[in-house]
C-alpha cells in the first residue's frame, strides 16, 4: 500500500510588517496602497491619485507593473489568520493563514480574523474612496473586484502570487418591470453574480483560494493539486483557476446530477474530473478523507479562504448604491458558506464605519434539499440534515451543508429569514423573471420565490430596497428551460411555458400565425 502524505505544519507566519510612524501613521507610505498627497489634516485620506497616463512602459505586462511597485506599495500593517469559527472570547487558538488547516481543534469550522484594530486606523469615508477609486482600473490586482478590497480579503499576499480573472465588479440590474408587474415593488435588483468568469459567484471565492495555494507552492507546501466535490460551479471555478495558474486540479462529481454546461467546464479546463456514483454529501464526505491523506489542498467552502472573497459581493452592493444599505438581501442556500460571507461582508463595514447598519438576510432554499428550513422552523432546535431529494436547483442539491453554523449564524445576527420553493414555484418564478428580460439560473427562482412569498405576506413591504442574489448565469441551465417551456415536466403545469410555434414556409401560414399572436397582444389591431 502506498504509504500516505502526511501535512507538516509550517510555523506561523512571521513576515515582518513596518509599522506607522507615530506622528501620522496615514501618511507613512509604505502603509499606501495608492500615493497619499501632501495634505497635512491626518484626519481627512486624501484622495487617490489620477494613474499618468502610458506609466508603463511597452513592454511590461501589469503584473511585472505591479511588482515594480511591490517594494513601495505591499507593506501596509493589516493581517489576517484562522481562529475558531464563532469562539468563546477566551480562546488562543489561531493558525498562520500559511498552515494548511480546515477545522480547529475541537474539530469545528475556521474562519478567516482580521487584525480590526489596524484596519480601524483608517476611517470608513477613507475606505469607501479607496475602494471606489479602483474600480474599473486594469491595475493588478485591483480591477478585479475582490482584489479591489485586498486589504480586507488577504492583506498579506504578494499582488504577484495572485490568480485573478478580474472577477467580480458584476452588475446590478434595477429589475424594474419584474418588481412593477409581479410584487408591486420600485426598488428591486438583482446581483448578477453569475456574470462572472465561469459563470457563478464561485469565481469570487476561488481566486482567494487558488492564490493562496499558489503562494504555499511558492513557498514548497506539500501542495501537489487542489480538489473539491461539486454540484457544478465550485468545480469550474476551481479548474478554471487553477488551470490559469498551472496547478493540477481535482473534481468530484455526483454522476447525473449536474448540468452538462457545468460538466463539460472542468474537462475543457483539464481538471481530473471523477463522476461518482452518489450525490453531493456523498462526495464531499469523500474529498475530506481524501484530503487528509493526500497532498491536494481543500477547495469546498469548509475552507474558509473561499467566503473572504466571496464577501465582497455584499461589499460591493453597497458600493454600487454609493453605500446605502439596501432592507433585504435574499441569497439561495445550499452547502451554506455563501449566505455567512454576505453578513461577514455587511458587518465588516459596518464595523469599520462605512455604513451603520446592515440589511435583512434571506436564505431561500429548495424544499427538495431544505435542512436549513427545516432548522428554522424548528426555532433553530436541533438541526438534523436531511437527504436531498433531486431539485432543478441542482446546484443546491444539499441535504447536509457543511456550514450550517455559519448560517445559523448569520440570520440570528441579521435578524434574518428562511424560505423554500417547490419545483413548481422555483421554475415559475424562474420563466416570470426570464419573461421580464433576465435569463436567470433555477437558484435565483428560489430566491425570487422567497421574495414572492415574502411580499405576499407583507413581511417585505413595496417600497422595500431589496437585492436578490443569482449566483449562476442561465445559460449553465438551459436545459431545465427548455424542459419548462416545452411543458414536458411531469406533474407541473408549466403556466409560464413559451414553446415555439411550428408553421409551414408558406406566406399565408405565417401571416396567420401573426394575425392571431398580434391579436392576442393588442385588442385595437
Ligand atoms: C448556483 C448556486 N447557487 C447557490 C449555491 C449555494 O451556495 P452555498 O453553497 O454557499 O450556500 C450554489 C452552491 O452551493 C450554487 O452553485
Ligand atoms: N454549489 C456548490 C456546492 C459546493 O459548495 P462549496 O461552496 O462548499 O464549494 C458547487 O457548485 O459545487
Amino acid at each position: 500500500m502506498a504509504a500516505a502524505y502526511v501535512f507538516q505544519s509550517p510555523p506561523f507566519c512571521t513576515h515582518p510588517h513596518p509599522k506607522p510612524t507615530s506622528q501620522n501613521p496615514r501618511f507613512n507610505p509604505h502603509y499606501f496602497p495608492i500615493k497619499s498627497s501632501t495634505s497635512s489634516d491626518p484626519s481627512t485620506p486624501s484622495p487617490p491619485q489620477p494613474h499618468l497616463k502610458h506609466r508603463r512602459p511597452a513592454d511590461e505586462n501589469i503584473r511585472e507593473e505591479a511588482r515594480r511597485h511591490s517594494s513601495t506599495h505591499n507593506h501596509q500593517g493589516f493581517s489576517a489568520k484562522y481562529v475558531p469559527f464563532n469562539p468563546d472570547p477566551q480562546h488562543s487558538e489561531s493558525y498562520s493563514l500559511d498552515e494548511i488547516v480546515y477545522r480547529s481543534r475541537s474539530g469545528g469550522l475556521l474562519d478567516v480574523q482580521h487584525d480590526m484594530a489596524s484596519l480601524k486606523r483608517y476611517d470608513g469615508d477613507y475606505w469607501k474612496s479607496l475602494f471606489d477609486s479602483r474600480i474599473g482600473k486594469t491595475t493588478w490586482p485591483y480591477g478585479s473586484g475582490v482584489w479591489s478590497k485586498k486589504e480586507w480579503v488577504l492583506p498579506e499576499i504578494d499582488s504577484d502570487d495572485i490568480v485573478s480573472a478580474f472577477e467580480g465588479n458584476s452588475n446590478l440590474f434595477w429589475a424594474e418591470r419584474f418588481g412593477k408587474q409581479f410584487l408591486g415593488m420600485n426598488d428591486l435588483w438583482v446581483k448578477h453574480c453569475g456574470i462572472s468568469h465561469t459563470g457563478s459567484f464561485k469565481d469570487l471565492g476561488m481566486t482567494v483560494l487558488v492564490s493562496q495555494v499558489n503562494r504555499l507552492r511558492k513557498m514548497n507546501r506539500p501542495v501537489v493539486g487542489v480538489g473539491c466535490a461539486s454540484t457544478g460551479d465550485t468545480s469550474a471555478a476551481l479548474s478554471a483557476y487553477c488551470a490559469s495558474a498551472g496547478i493540477p486540479s481535482i473534481v468530484f462529481l455526483p454522476a447525473n446530477r449536474i448540468s452538462l454546461a457545468q460538466l463539460v467546464q472542468p474537462i475543457a479546463n483539464g481538471a481530473f474530473v471523477l463522476s461518482i456514483d452518489t450525490d453531493f454529501d456523498g462526495c464531499m464526505q469523500l474529498i475530506r478523507e481524501v484530503t487528509a491523506e493526500l497532498p491536494i489542498y481543500l477547495a469546498n467552502s469548509l475552507n474558509s479562504l473561499r467566503l473572504e472573497g466571496q464577501k465582497t459581493a455584499a461589499i460591493e452592493i453597497l458600493q454600487q448604491f454609493d453605500w446605502e444599505v439596501p432592507d433585504w438581501v435574499i441569497v439561495p442556500g445550499g452547502n451554506l458558506g455563501n449566505i455567512y460571507a454576505f453578513y461577514k461582508g455587511f458587518h465588516m463595514c459596518r464595523e469599520l464605519g462605512l455604513v451603520d447598519r446592515i440589511p435583512r438576510l434571506v436564505c431561500a432554499q429548495a424544499a427538495n434539499a431544505n435542512p436549513l428550513y427545516l432548522h428554522y422552523k424548528s426555532g433553530w432546535k436541533d438541526f438534523k440534515a436531511v437527504k436531498a431529494s433531486t431539485t432543478f436547483a441542482s446546484a443546491i442539491q444539499i441535504g447536509d451543508p457543511v456550514s450550517i453554523d455559519r448560517a445559523v449564524f448569520a440570520l440570528k445576527n441579521s435578524n434574518g429569514i428562511v424560505e423554500e420553493a417547490t419545483e413548481e414555484e422555483l421554475m415559475d418564478a424562474m420563466a416570470q423573471a426570464d419573461s421580464t428580460g433576465m435569463f436567470i439560473c433555477p437558484h435565483t427562482g428560489v430566491a425570487l420565490t422567497a421574495l414572492i412569498k415574502l411580499r405576499n405576506s407583507g413581511v417585505i413591504g413595496p417600497t422595500d430596497r431589496t437585492v436578490v442574489v443569482s449566483t449562476a448565469h442561465g445559460l449553465k441551465f438551459t436545459q431545465s428551460k427548455i424542459d419548462y417551456h416545452s411543458k414536458d415536466i411531469p406533474d407541473m403545469a408549466c403556466r409560464f411555458a413559451n414553446p415555439p410555434v411550428q408553421v409551414k414556409a408558406d406566406f399565408g401560414a405565417v401571416m396567420d400565425v401573426l394575425k392571431k399572436y398580434l391579436l392576442s397582444k393588442d385588442s385595437k389591431y
